[in-house]
């Protein structure tokens, strides 16, 4: 059953998120795309092809978590089978966002995984309390084939469930919350430390 009430809530926490990354340059033209759980087997979707940085209601639709849209003639985002599979993977999970920032699409490109050590901002990831601490962000090759990305993504967090989120290589950042709100403070954090790290790397080249 539809709830207005929640619907518009969502979408205008997605849309308010949609603004502040682009005016931090982390979902250039199209780029990106964003979701909401409205129940156990429902999200609220960014349609595809949106600017993320001018969403209006309108460009967002209910689907399924097989993704499959529910009374919309929208086509979801093109990924939208990488959010199916966070929700699946984690009944608790409220939302997930991607970004294609400059530093996560770099980094990407250069490392297997993105090696984060140290950082106060560690602190909002799930399950750490102190800056001395470690993650690794892991990077999975970049494919066209989002059924084939999703299996592969599934494959990976089954085996590390605490995975806190994932960069698809040159393509962009997936990180999640239980709410909108804790799933953009996360994208905030590890886009900073992405930065840092982006910008140490550039410290460390023999000029
Ligand atoms: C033009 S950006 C390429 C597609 C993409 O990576 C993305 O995040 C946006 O796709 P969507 O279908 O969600 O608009
Ligand atoms: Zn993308």
């Amino acid at each position: 059953m539809e709830n207005p009430a929640q619907i518009a809530e969502l979408s205008h926490t997605l849309i308010a998120a949609g603004r502040l990354f682009h005016q931090r340059g982390w979902v250039p033209a199209t780029g990106g795309n964003f979701s909401a759980r409205l129940d156990t087997e429902r999200m609220l979707i960014t349609a595809s092809g949106c600017h993320k940085g001018e969403l209006l209601d309108a460009d967002f639709l209910i689907a399924d978590l097989d993704g499959q849209p529910i009374n919309s003639a929208r086509k979801a985002s093109y990924e939208t089978l990488l959010h199916c599979q966070v929700y699946r993977h984690d009944p608790a999970v409220g939302s997930v966002l991607h970004t294609h920032s400059i530093a996560n699409t770099l980094l990407s490109r250069r490392f297997e995984r993105i090696h984060l050590a140290g950082y106060e901002l560690l602190k909002l990831l799930p399950g750490i309390s102190t800056h001395d601490a470690a993650v690794d962000v892991p990077v999975f090759e970049n494919d066209q084939d989002i059924a084939r990305l999703s299996a592969a993504v599934d494959a990976h967090m089954k085996k590390v469930p605490q995975t806190p989120a994932y960069v698809i290589a040159g393509h962009g950042l997936y990180a999640w919350g239980a709410t909108v709100a804790q799933a953009r403070w996360r994208v905030e954090a590890l886009e900073f430390m992405f930065e840092c790290e982006l910008q140490a790397s550039r410290l460390e080249e023999p000029k």
